[in-house]
Protein backbone atom coordinates (compact mmCIF):
# COMPACT_ATOMS: atom_id res chain seq x y z
CA UNK A 1 0.00 0.00 0.00
CA UNK A 2 2.08 2.98 -1.37
CA UNK A 3 0.57 6.78 -0.42
CA UNK A 4 -1.54 8.91 -2.01
CA UNK A 5 -0.07 11.65 -4.49
CA UNK A 6 -0.69 13.69 -7.46
CA UNK A 7 -0.46 11.72 -10.44
CA UNK A 8 3.40 13.17 -12.46
CA UNK A 9 4.41 13.44 -15.96
CA UNK A 10 6.64 11.02 -17.69
CA UNK A 11 10.47 11.52 -16.75
CA UNK A 12 9.75 14.94 -15.12
CA UNK A 13 7.32 13.16 -12.71
CA UNK A 14 6.19 15.84 -10.35
CA UNK A 15 8.72 18.39 -10.63
CA UNK A 16 6.30 20.89 -13.20
CA UNK A 17 3.96 21.25 -9.91
CA UNK A 18 6.86 23.24 -7.95
CA UNK A 19 6.78 26.89 -7.58
CA UNK A 20 9.37 28.35 -6.17
CA UNK A 21 9.83 27.06 -3.17
CA UNK A 22 9.56 22.98 -2.63
CA UNK A 23 8.46 23.80 1.45
CA UNK A 24 5.44 26.05 0.37
CA UNK A 25 4.56 23.78 -2.86
CA UNK A 26 4.59 20.33 -0.80
CA UNK A 27 2.29 22.61 1.54
CA UNK A 28 0.05 23.30 -0.45
CA UNK A 29 -0.13 19.72 -2.10
CA UNK A 30 -0.62 17.91 0.86
CA UNK A 31 -3.87 20.14 1.86
CA UNK A 32 -5.24 18.19 -0.93
CA UNK A 33 -3.32 14.77 -0.37
CA UNK A 34 -2.86 14.05 2.99
CA UNK A 35 -0.12 14.35 5.34
CA UNK A 36 1.87 11.09 3.47
CA UNK A 37 2.21 11.42 -0.02
CA UNK A 38 4.34 10.26 -2.66
CA UNK A 39 5.62 12.28 -5.54
CA UNK A 40 8.45 11.93 -8.49
CA UNK A 41 11.01 14.31 -8.56
CA UNK A 42 12.25 13.49 -11.75
CA UNK A 43 12.23 9.78 -11.63
CA UNK A 44 13.06 9.50 -8.38
CA UNK A 45 10.50 8.40 -5.65
CA UNK A 46 10.30 11.27 -2.38
CA UNK A 47 7.98 10.49 0.26
CA UNK A 48 6.80 13.82 2.06
CA UNK A 49 5.85 13.73 5.64
CA UNK A 50 4.06 16.88 6.86
CA UNK A 51 2.43 15.26 10.50
CA UNK A 52 3.80 15.04 13.81
CA UNK A 53 2.56 11.42 14.44
CA UNK A 54 4.39 10.50 11.14
CA UNK A 55 7.21 12.72 11.84
CA UNK A 56 7.03 11.19 15.27
CA UNK A 57 7.67 7.98 13.41
CA UNK A 58 10.01 8.89 10.71
CA UNK A 59 12.39 10.19 13.24
CA UNK A 60 11.94 7.79 15.79
CA UNK A 61 12.65 4.94 13.98
CA UNK A 62 16.53 4.59 14.20
CA UNK A 63 17.34 1.22 12.12
CA UNK A 64 15.36 2.85 9.28
CA UNK A 65 17.07 6.48 9.51
CA UNK A 66 19.73 7.47 7.71
CA UNK A 67 20.64 10.47 5.64
CA UNK A 68 21.90 10.95 1.98
CA UNK A 69 20.95 13.27 -0.79
CA UNK A 70 20.95 11.42 -4.03
CA UNK A 71 24.33 12.73 -5.41
CA UNK A 72 23.64 16.01 -6.63
CA UNK A 73 25.90 18.53 -8.19
CA UNK A 74 25.88 21.06 -4.91
CA UNK A 75 25.32 19.41 -2.05
CA UNK A 76 27.72 16.40 -3.53
CA UNK A 77 30.46 19.48 -4.05
CA UNK A 78 29.64 21.70 -0.88
CA UNK A 79 30.26 18.69 1.40
CA UNK A 80 33.54 17.78 -0.25
CA UNK A 81 32.50 14.59 -1.41
CA UNK A 82 29.61 13.85 1.29
CA UNK A 83 32.74 13.89 3.94
CA UNK A 84 31.00 16.27 5.89
CA UNK A 85 28.15 15.51 8.94
CA UNK A 86 25.55 16.82 7.31
CA UNK A 87 25.33 14.89 3.87
CA UNK A 88 27.58 12.19 5.03
CA UNK A 89 25.30 8.20 4.28
CA UNK A 90 24.76 7.23 7.68
CA UNK A 91 28.12 4.80 8.85
CA UNK A 92 31.98 5.48 10.27
CA UNK A 93 32.38 9.01 8.53
CA UNK A 94 29.14 10.69 9.74
CA UNK A 95 30.04 9.03 13.28
CA UNK A 96 33.50 9.85 13.29
CA UNK A 97 33.00 13.66 12.25
CA UNK A 98 30.37 13.95 15.03
CA UNK A 99 32.27 12.79 17.34
CA UNK A 100 34.97 15.19 16.63
CA UNK A 101 32.40 18.09 16.07
CA UNK A 102 30.63 17.45 19.47
CA UNK A 103 34.18 17.01 21.39
CA UNK A 104 35.72 19.91 19.73
CA UNK A 105 33.22 22.48 19.36
CA UNK A 106 29.66 21.32 20.93
CA UNK A 107 30.79 19.77 24.29
CA UNK A 108 29.61 21.79 27.61
CA UNK A 109 33.06 22.29 28.28
CA UNK A 110 33.76 24.05 24.96
CA UNK A 111 30.55 25.84 25.44
CA UNK A 112 31.46 27.39 28.77
CA UNK A 113 35.21 28.31 27.56
CA UNK A 114 33.38 30.21 24.60
CA UNK A 115 31.26 32.11 26.73
CA UNK A 116 33.49 35.13 26.89
CA UNK A 117 33.80 35.34 22.35
CA UNK A 118 29.75 35.55 22.65
CA UNK A 119 29.43 38.28 25.44
CA UNK A 120 32.53 40.37 23.57
CA UNK A 121 30.43 39.87 20.52
CA UNK A 122 27.04 41.21 22.02
CA UNK A 123 28.77 44.20 23.05
CA UNK A 124 30.00 44.77 19.88
CA UNK A 125 26.58 44.31 18.40
CA UNK A 126 25.13 47.00 20.88
CA UNK A 127 28.13 49.63 20.62
CA UNK A 128 27.55 49.41 16.54
CA UNK A 129 24.11 49.74 17.01
CA UNK A 130 24.19 52.93 19.83
CA UNK A 131 26.71 54.20 17.13
CA UNK A 132 23.99 54.54 15.06
CA UNK A 133 21.11 55.92 17.32
CA UNK A 134 23.59 58.47 18.85
CA UNK A 135 25.02 59.86 15.19
CA UNK A 136 21.89 59.54 13.52
CA UNK A 137 18.78 59.19 15.43
CA UNK A 138 16.19 59.14 12.90
CA UNK A 139 18.14 56.79 10.62
CA UNK A 140 17.36 53.55 10.06
CA UNK A 141 19.57 50.29 10.98
CA UNK A 142 20.07 47.20 8.04
CA UNK A 143 19.21 44.77 11.02
CA UNK A 144 20.40 41.66 8.78
CA UNK A 145 23.53 43.28 8.54
CA UNK A 146 24.02 43.79 11.99
CA UNK A 147 22.81 40.55 12.87
CA UNK A 148 24.34 38.39 10.53
CA UNK A 149 28.22 40.06 11.42
CA UNK A 150 27.36 39.33 15.20
CA UNK A 151 26.44 35.29 14.36
CA UNK A 152 29.08 35.19 11.80
CA UNK A 153 31.95 36.46 13.93
CA UNK A 154 31.07 34.29 17.10
CA UNK A 155 30.74 31.03 14.95
CA UNK A 156 33.88 31.97 13.19
CA UNK A 157 36.00 33.18 15.94
CA UNK A 158 35.19 29.91 17.74
CA UNK A 159 35.36 27.58 14.98
CA UNK A 160 38.29 28.96 12.64
CA UNK A 161 40.20 30.62 15.33
CA UNK A 162 40.53 34.15 17.67
CA UNK A 163 41.73 36.14 14.53
CA UNK A 164 39.89 35.54 12.02
CA UNK A 165 37.84 38.57 12.01
CA UNK A 166 41.26 40.57 11.14
CA UNK A 167 41.83 39.11 8.10
CA UNK A 168 38.19 38.51 6.49
CA UNK A 169 35.33 41.30 6.31
CA UNK A 170 32.43 40.38 6.95
CA UNK A 171 31.25 41.84 3.75
CA UNK A 172 33.05 38.91 2.23
CA UNK A 173 31.88 36.37 4.53
CA UNK A 174 27.82 37.72 4.25
CA UNK A 175 28.35 37.10 0.38
CA UNK A 176 30.07 33.47 0.62
CA UNK A 177 27.36 31.97 3.16
CA UNK A 178 24.52 33.39 0.86
CA UNK A 179 26.37 32.45 -2.21
CA UNK A 180 26.97 28.88 -1.15
CA UNK A 181 24.50 28.12 0.84
CA UNK A 182 21.63 28.67 -2.51
CA UNK A 183 24.03 26.67 -4.60
CA UNK A 184 23.92 24.05 -2.36
CA UNK A 185 20.52 23.70 -1.63
CA UNK A 186 19.12 24.12 -5.17
CA UNK A 187 18.03 21.44 -7.54
CA UNK A 188 19.52 20.30 -10.38
CA UNK A 189 18.79 18.32 -13.28
CA UNK A 190 21.17 16.14 -12.74
CA UNK A 191 19.72 15.32 -8.95
CA UNK A 192 16.80 14.04 -10.87
CA UNK A 193 16.77 12.89 -14.35
CA UNK A 194 18.96 10.71 -16.15
CA UNK A 195 21.63 12.48 -18.55
CA UNK A 196 20.08 15.43 -16.31
CA UNK A 197 23.83 16.96 -16.13
CA UNK A 198 23.89 17.37 -19.96
CA UNK A 199 20.95 19.96 -19.13
CA UNK A 200 22.96 21.23 -16.37
CA UNK A 201 25.70 22.18 -18.54
CA UNK A 202 23.78 23.55 -21.34
CA UNK A 203 21.44 26.29 -19.13
CA UNK A 204 24.46 27.52 -17.20
CA UNK A 205 23.96 25.90 -13.92
CA UNK A 206 27.05 23.68 -13.55
CA UNK A 207 29.73 26.52 -14.29
CA UNK A 208 27.30 29.17 -11.52
CA UNK A 209 27.68 26.11 -8.91
CA UNK A 210 31.42 25.26 -9.84
CA UNK A 211 32.49 29.10 -9.52
CA UNK A 212 30.99 29.35 -6.14
CA UNK A 213 32.52 26.77 -5.05
CA UNK A 214 35.30 27.75 -5.85
CA UNK A 215 35.38 30.72 -4.04
CA UNK A 216 34.70 29.01 -0.63
CA UNK A 217 37.44 26.62 -1.21
CA UNK A 218 39.56 29.14 -1.61
CA UNK A 219 38.66 31.35 1.53
CA UNK A 220 39.02 27.84 3.31
CA UNK A 221 42.44 27.17 2.01
CA UNK A 222 43.26 30.82 3.44
CA UNK A 223 41.88 29.82 6.81
CA UNK A 224 44.16 26.77 7.13
CA UNK A 225 46.48 28.48 5.76
CA UNK A 226 46.49 31.02 8.56
CA UNK A 227 46.59 27.92 10.83
CA UNK A 228 49.96 26.43 9.15
CA UNK A 229 51.77 29.64 9.12
CA UNK A 230 51.40 31.00 12.33
CA UNK A 231 51.54 27.19 13.85
CA UNK A 232 48.66 26.55 15.24
CA UNK A 233 48.58 23.39 14.76
CA UNK A 234 49.95 21.89 17.71
CA UNK A 235 48.03 24.57 20.14
CA UNK A 236 44.85 22.72 19.55
CA UNK A 237 43.02 26.39 20.34
CA UNK A 238 40.54 25.93 17.77
CA UNK A 239 38.62 22.34 15.58
CA UNK A 240 40.74 23.73 12.50
CA UNK A 241 44.14 23.08 14.53
CA UNK A 242 42.90 19.77 15.91
CA UNK A 243 41.96 18.38 12.83
CA UNK A 244 44.94 19.30 11.14
CA UNK A 245 47.02 17.39 13.61
CA UNK A 246 45.11 15.09 12.86
CA UNK A 247 45.46 14.86 8.84
CA UNK A 248 49.24 15.69 10.02
CA UNK A 249 49.53 12.37 12.06
CA UNK A 250 50.26 8.77 10.97
CA UNK A 251 47.54 6.38 11.59
CA UNK A 252 47.73 2.91 12.54
CA UNK A 253 46.14 0.40 9.82
CA UNK A 254 42.31 0.10 9.71
CA UNK A 255 41.72 3.45 11.96
CA UNK A 256 39.78 6.22 10.56
CA UNK A 257 42.02 8.76 8.64
CA UNK A 258 40.91 12.18 8.46
CA UNK A 259 41.66 13.79 5.29
CA UNK A 260 41.54 17.28 3.56
CA UNK A 261 38.45 16.84 2.85
CA UNK A 262 36.75 15.92 6.00
CA UNK A 263 38.33 19.21 7.12
CA UNK A 264 36.82 21.38 4.43
CA UNK A 265 33.37 19.39 4.88
CA UNK A 266 33.12 20.16 8.46
CA UNK A 267 34.26 23.70 8.17
CA UNK A 268 31.65 24.54 5.11
CA UNK A 269 28.81 22.69 7.64
CA UNK A 270 29.87 24.87 10.22
CA UNK A 271 30.19 27.76 8.20
CA UNK A 272 26.96 27.57 6.19
CA UNK A 273 24.61 25.40 8.69
CA UNK A 274 25.74 27.33 11.90
CA UNK A 275 26.47 31.07 10.51
CA UNK A 276 23.03 31.14 8.26
CA UNK A 277 20.42 29.51 10.65
CA UNK A 278 21.32 31.56 14.14
CA UNK A 279 21.31 34.89 11.80
CA UNK A 280 17.90 33.96 9.66
CA UNK A 281 16.37 32.80 13.61
CA UNK A 282 17.10 36.50 15.10
CA UNK A 283 15.91 38.35 11.71
CA UNK A 284 12.60 36.64 11.59
CA UNK A 285 12.16 37.12 15.42
CA UNK A 286 12.53 41.22 15.15
CA UNK A 287 10.30 40.78 11.79
CA UNK A 288 7.59 39.27 13.84
CA UNK A 289 8.24 41.39 16.88
CA UNK A 290 8.03 44.79 14.42
CA UNK A 291 4.45 43.49 13.22
CA UNK A 292 3.32 42.46 16.62
CA UNK A 293 3.62 45.90 18.72
CA UNK A 294 1.58 44.69 21.72
CA UNK A 295 4.20 41.41 21.44
CA UNK A 296 7.27 44.01 21.21
CA UNK A 297 5.97 45.94 24.16
CA UNK A 298 4.83 43.25 26.57
CA UNK A 299 8.72 41.58 25.95
CA UNK A 300 10.44 44.74 26.81
CA UNK A 301 8.58 45.83 29.76
CA UNK A 302 9.15 41.78 30.72
CA UNK A 303 13.08 41.76 29.90
CA UNK A 304 13.66 45.04 31.78
CA UNK A 305 11.51 44.59 34.53
CA UNK A 306 13.88 40.57 35.07
CA UNK A 307 16.47 42.23 34.30
CA UNK A 308 16.53 45.85 36.30
CA UNK A 309 17.73 49.37 34.50
CA UNK A 310 21.01 50.85 33.60
CA UNK A 311 22.67 47.02 33.16
CA UNK A 312 26.13 47.87 31.47
CA UNK A 313 25.97 44.63 29.31
CA UNK A 314 24.12 41.48 29.05
CA UNK A 315 25.75 37.91 30.54
CA UNK A 316 24.50 34.71 29.41
CA UNK A 317 22.93 34.21 33.15
CA UNK A 318 20.57 37.15 31.74
CA UNK A 319 19.41 34.86 29.93
CA UNK A 320 18.09 32.57 32.43
CA UNK A 321 15.27 35.42 33.61
CA UNK A 322 12.93 35.88 30.37
CA UNK A 323 11.26 33.22 29.91
CA UNK A 324 8.73 35.44 27.78
CA UNK A 325 11.61 35.57 25.21
CA UNK A 326 12.22 31.95 24.83
CA UNK A 327 8.06 31.81 23.78
CA UNK A 328 8.74 34.27 21.28
CA UNK A 329 11.67 32.67 19.55
CA UNK A 330 9.51 29.10 19.83
CA UNK A 331 6.94 30.89 18.05
CA UNK A 332 9.18 32.22 15.26
CA UNK A 333 10.57 29.10 15.23
CA UNK A 334 6.75 27.63 14.45
CA UNK A 335 6.33 30.03 11.66
CA UNK A 336 9.37 29.78 10.32
CA UNK A 337 11.50 27.33 10.57
CA UNK A 338 14.86 28.21 9.29
CA UNK A 339 15.66 24.75 7.82
CA UNK A 340 11.36 23.85 6.36
CA UNK A 341 12.49 20.39 5.01
CA UNK A 342 15.12 19.31 7.49
CA UNK A 343 17.92 17.11 6.00
CA UNK A 344 16.54 14.03 3.64
CA UNK A 345 16.56 10.80 4.64
CA UNK A 346 17.03 7.45 3.04
CA UNK A 347 15.13 4.29 4.14
CA UNK A 348 17.84 1.49 4.72
CA UNK A 349 14.88 -1.39 4.58
CA UNK A 350 11.27 -1.60 3.86
CA UNK A 351 9.42 0.41 6.13
CA UNK A 352 5.92 1.34 7.27
CA UNK A 353 4.83 4.64 7.68
CA UNK A 354 1.59 5.98 9.32
CA UNK A 355 0.72 2.25 7.98
CA UNK A 356 2.02 2.90 4.55
CA UNK A 357 5.02 0.74 3.13
CA UNK A 358 8.07 2.44 2.49
CA UNK A 359 10.63 0.25 0.25
CA UNK A 360 14.34 0.63 0.69
CA UNK A 361 16.69 2.75 -0.61
CA UNK A 362 13.16 6.05 -0.57
CA UNK A 363 14.02 9.21 -0.24
CA UNK A 364 12.08 11.06 2.86
CA UNK A 365 11.36 14.63 3.33
CA UNK A 366 9.42 15.38 6.45
CA UNK A 367 7.84 19.13 5.98
CA UNK A 368 8.26 21.03 9.73
CA UNK A 369 6.68 23.92 7.47
CA UNK A 370 3.17 22.25 7.38
CA UNK A 371 3.73 20.52 10.77
CA UNK A 372 4.24 23.99 12.24
CA UNK A 373 1.08 25.58 10.69
CA UNK A 374 -0.87 22.10 11.30
CA UNK A 375 -4.54 23.37 12.94
CA UNK A 376 -4.79 20.23 14.52
CA UNK A 377 -1.43 20.74 16.74
CA UNK A 378 -2.01 24.57 16.94
CA UNK A 379 -5.05 27.03 17.31
CA UNK A 380 -5.25 30.17 15.23
CA UNK A 381 -1.74 28.43 13.44
CA UNK A 382 -1.05 31.58 10.92
CA UNK A 383 -1.24 34.12 13.97
CA UNK A 384 2.06 34.82 16.10
CA UNK A 385 0.39 34.12 19.56
CA UNK A 386 3.94 33.76 21.86
CA UNK A 387 1.36 33.02 24.86
CA UNK A 388 0.57 29.26 23.45
CA UNK A 389 3.77 28.72 25.06
CA UNK A 390 2.40 29.48 28.67
CA UNK A 391 1.72 26.62 30.56
CA UNK A 392 2.63 24.16 27.52
CA UNK A 393 5.24 21.24 27.44
CA UNK A 394 6.77 21.19 24.15
CA UNK A 395 9.93 22.58 23.25
CA UNK A 396 12.24 22.72 20.07
CA UNK A 397 14.53 20.58 21.41
CA UNK A 398 13.94 17.69 19.40
CA UNK A 399 11.66 15.62 21.61
CA UNK A 400 8.32 17.25 20.89
CA UNK A 401 7.28 16.50 17.11
CA UNK A 402 4.81 19.26 16.55
CA UNK A 403 8.01 21.63 16.76
CA UNK A 404 11.33 20.77 15.22
CA UNK A 405 13.47 23.57 14.05
CA UNK A 406 16.22 21.49 15.19
CA UNK A 407 14.94 18.37 13.58
CA UNK A 408 15.12 15.64 16.07
CA UNK A 409 16.23 11.43 16.17
CA UNK A 410 19.96 10.31 15.00
CA UNK A 411 21.38 13.72 12.79
CA UNK A 412 19.49 16.09 15.07
CA UNK A 413 21.35 19.72 15.20
CA UNK A 414 24.11 19.15 17.23
CA UNK A 415 24.69 23.19 17.39
CA UNK A 416 21.22 23.48 19.40
CA UNK A 417 22.51 24.68 22.15
CA UNK A 418 25.38 26.81 20.42
CA UNK A 419 22.66 28.18 18.25
CA UNK A 420 20.03 29.18 20.56
CA UNK A 421 22.57 30.76 22.70
CA UNK A 422 23.73 33.10 20.25
CA UNK A 423 19.94 33.87 18.82
CA UNK A 424 18.95 34.42 22.81
CA UNK A 425 22.16 36.87 23.83
CA UNK A 426 22.08 38.43 20.26
CA UNK A 427 18.07 39.33 21.05
CA UNK A 428 17.84 40.47 24.63
CA UNK A 429 21.03 42.92 23.96
CA UNK A 430 18.70 44.30 20.95
CA UNK A 431 15.45 44.38 22.95
CA UNK A 432 16.86 45.42 26.41
CA UNK A 433 18.89 48.68 25.53
CA UNK A 434 16.58 49.91 22.23
CA UNK A 435 13.26 50.94 21.78
CA UNK A 436 12.67 50.51 18.15
CA UNK A 437 10.33 51.99 15.39
CA UNK A 438 9.72 51.35 11.54
CA UNK A 439 10.86 53.81 9.54
CA UNK A 440 9.27 56.94 8.68
CA UNK A 441 5.73 56.66 6.60
CA UNK A 442 6.02 53.17 7.23
CA UNK A 443 3.21 50.93 8.98
CA UNK A 444 3.16 47.25 10.35
CA UNK A 445 0.94 46.46 6.86
CA UNK A 446 4.30 47.16 4.88
CA UNK A 447 6.55 45.21 6.60
CA UNK A 448 7.46 42.54 3.67
CA UNK A 449 7.70 38.95 4.37
CA UNK A 450 8.52 37.84 1.45
CA UNK A 451 11.16 34.74 1.80
CA UNK A 452 13.80 33.70 0.13
CA UNK A 453 17.15 31.06 0.25
CA UNK A 454 16.77 27.01 -1.04
CA UNK A 455 17.43 24.70 1.89
CA UNK A 456 17.86 27.36 4.49
CA UNK A 457 14.72 29.97 4.10
CA UNK A 458 15.55 33.73 4.76
CA UNK A 459 13.95 36.75 4.81
CA UNK A 460 14.02 38.20 1.57
CA UNK A 461 14.26 41.95 2.10
CA UNK A 462 16.57 43.20 4.69
CA UNK A 463 14.56 44.44 7.85
CA UNK A 464 15.17 48.04 8.36
CA UNK A 465 14.28 49.53 11.56
CA UNK A 466 14.92 52.87 13.65
CA UNK A 467 16.85 51.93 16.59
CA UNK A 468 16.50 54.53 20.36
CA UNK A 469 18.43 54.12 23.35
CA UNK A 470 16.50 53.52 25.49
CA UNK A 471 16.30 56.02 28.56
CA UNK A 472 15.59 54.86 32.33
C1 LIG B 1 19.28 28.63 15.41
C2 LIG B 1 20.30 27.92 14.98
C3 LIG B 1 20.22 26.60 14.23
C4 LIG B 1 19.15 25.96 13.66
C5 LIG B 1 17.70 26.41 13.60
C6 LIG B 1 19.66 24.72 13.08
C7 LIG B 1 18.88 23.79 12.42
C8 LIG B 1 19.34 22.55 11.98
C9 LIG B 1 18.50 21.55 11.37
C10 LIG B 1 17.01 21.66 11.09
C11 LIG B 1 19.28 20.47 11.09
C12 LIG B 1 18.81 19.16 10.44
C13 LIG B 1 18.34 18.21 11.53
C14 LIG B 1 17.55 17.04 11.03
O1 LIG B 1 17.42 16.84 9.82
O2 LIG B 1 17.00 16.26 11.87
C15 LIG B 1 20.63 20.81 11.49
C16 LIG B 1 21.71 19.97 11.35
C17 LIG B 1 23.01 20.38 11.59
N1 LIG B 1 23.42 21.58 12.15
FE1 LIG B 1 22.20 23.04 12.85
N2 LIG B 1 20.99 24.65 13.32
C18 LIG B 1 21.39 25.76 14.01
C19 LIG B 1 22.67 26.05 14.46
C20 LIG B 1 23.78 25.32 14.16
C21 LIG B 1 25.12 25.68 14.53
C22 LIG B 1 25.49 26.92 15.33
C23 LIG B 1 25.95 24.72 13.99
C24 LIG B 1 27.46 24.64 14.00
C25 LIG B 1 28.28 25.61 14.34
C26 LIG B 1 25.12 23.74 13.32
C27 LIG B 1 25.59 22.61 12.68
C28 LIG B 1 24.79 21.59 12.19
C29 LIG B 1 25.30 20.33 11.65
C30 LIG B 1 26.77 19.94 11.52
C31 LIG B 1 24.18 19.56 11.28
C32 LIG B 1 24.18 18.15 10.66
C33 LIG B 1 23.94 17.08 11.74
C34 LIG B 1 23.98 15.65 11.26
O3 LIG B 1 23.63 15.38 10.11
O4 LIG B 1 24.37 14.75 12.03
N3 LIG B 1 23.82 24.14 13.44
N4 LIG B 1 20.63 22.07 12.04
Amino acid sequence: KLPPGPKGLPIIGNLHQFGRFLHKSLHKISQEYGPVMLLHFGVVPVIIVSSKEGAEEVLKTHDLETCSRPKTVGSGLFTYNFKDIGFAPYGENWREMRKIAVSELFSQKKLKSFRYIREDESQLLVRKVSKSALETPTSSVNLRKVIFTFAASIICRLSFGQNFCDFVDMETVEELVLESETNLGSLAFADFLPAGWIIDRISGQHSTVMKAFSKLTNFFELVIDDHLKSGKIEDHSDIISVMLDMINKPTEVGSYKVTDDHLKGLMSDVFLAGVNAGSITMIWTMTELSRHPRVMRKLQEEIRAALGPNKEKITEEDLEKVEYLKMVIEEAFRLHPPAPLLLPRLTMSDINIQGYSIPKNTMIQINTYTIGRDPKNWTKPDEFIPERFVDNPIEYKGQHFELLPFGAGRRVCPGMATGITIVELGLLSLLYFFDWSLPNGMTTKDIDMEEDGAFVIAKKVSLELVPTLHRW
